[in-house]
């Protein structure tokens, strides 16, 4: 988990950062629309490998995954910490449990 909070320490001072000297800087000057679009373009390359059973493709496009989801937090201004919140608080409850309650009326 440190080279996630590392990560998105590293983008969060990429902000601020010239757009010519940084792709994440590049990235993040688009505005939260473009950040969004590539992440789903990740996410499907992602979704390929994972069909195709590609195993090494699968793990290149997961991180390239990862950047691009801290790239789009990151633009709407949602800390990573604020998703793993959100995961710990999760924890301990099923995901078969917590969406019967949901389903229930
Ligand atoms: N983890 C990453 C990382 N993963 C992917 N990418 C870049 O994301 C870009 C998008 O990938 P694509 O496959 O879409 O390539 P593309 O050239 O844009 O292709 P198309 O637009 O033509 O589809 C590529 O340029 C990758 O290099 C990343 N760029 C940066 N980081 C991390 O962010 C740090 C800061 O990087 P800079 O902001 O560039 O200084 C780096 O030290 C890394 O730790």
């Amino acid at each position: 988990m440190n080279t996630l909070n590392d990560l998105a320490a590293t983008i969060a001072e990429r902000a601020a950062a010239d757009p010519d000297s940084s792709w994440t800087a590049k990235l993040l000057a688009k505005g939260p629309e473009k950040c969004a679009e590539k992440f789903g373009e990740e996410a499907v390359e992602a979704i390929i490998e994972a069909v195709k059973d590609n195993r090494d493709g699968l793990i290149s496009e997961s991180a390239d995954v990862l950047f691009h989801l801290l790239v789009m937090l990151q633009s709407r201004g949602v800390a990573l910490d604020e998703v793993l919140a959100e995961l710990q608080r999760r924890q301990g409850t099923s995901g078969l449990s917590e969406k019967a309650s949901r389903t229930q009326t």
